[in-house]
């Protein structure tokens, strides 16, 4: 409609950026291990694909974990939250596994924003333990472990979705 403003991204909503490098993100998912070691030991490790894959290697290995599973969820395009769609669920063996509930297994994902996403696998996986490497606060509250809280209005820039490139200097007007 003519005037209406448009509506905003959640990247938009979010004022700040966090950027963050492959070595941040390895040194993170390496201090949630340390972590995960105090609570385990864990039968197999639940990735939240897509941004779940990456720390889930990463805890995988330091755990000694050798079997992964994925439940993939879609909710974001690019940066703006639609309708959750599970396009694939949790296998049969990794749920045999975790004794129905969950109880034993880990679910790693990338991150907490509204939290949408983490509850619907939770109701899968009730007794699961819930890791994620960065947490927001509306979505806090349904981890179990995570490393870093970063405020409701930041958005997070994973490694995998930036590169490097020029930056002009401050007095050529770069913000
Ligand atoms: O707490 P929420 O508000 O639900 O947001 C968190 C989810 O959003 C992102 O996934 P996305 O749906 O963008 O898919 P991707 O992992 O394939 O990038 C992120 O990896 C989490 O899974
Ligand atoms: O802050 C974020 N960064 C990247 N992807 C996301 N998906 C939900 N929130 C975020
Ligand atoms: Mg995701």
């Amino acid at each position: 409609m003519a005037g209406e403003a448009p509506e905003l991204s959640a990247q938009e909503r979010a004022g700040r950026a966090f950027p963050v490098s492959w070595d941040q993100f390895h040194r993170d998912c390496r201090a949630l291990t340390w972590r995960l070691n105090e609570v385990g030991p864990f039968h197999a490790v639940i990735a939240i694909t897509r941004g779940g894959l990456v720390p889930a290697a990463i805890v995988a290995r330091e755990l000694g974990v050798r079997i992964i599973d994925t439940v993939c969820v879609a909710s974001y395009d690019h940066d703006k939250q639609g309708d959750l769609q599970v396009l694939k669920g949790i296998s049969e063996q990794a749920m045999k596994l975790g004794g129905g509930t969950g109880k034993g297994l880990l679910i790693v994902d990338d991150l907490v924003d509204t939290g949408k996403t983490g509850k619907l696998v939770r109701e899968m996986l009730p007794d699961a333990h819930f890791a994620t490497v960065y947490a927001k606060p509306k979505g806090r509250p349904l981890v179990d472990t995570f490393i870093t809280e970063v405020s409701q209005d930041t958005w997070i820039f994973f490694p995998w979705d930036t590169a490097l490139s020029y930056h002009p200097p401050l007095r050529d007007g770069a913000a």
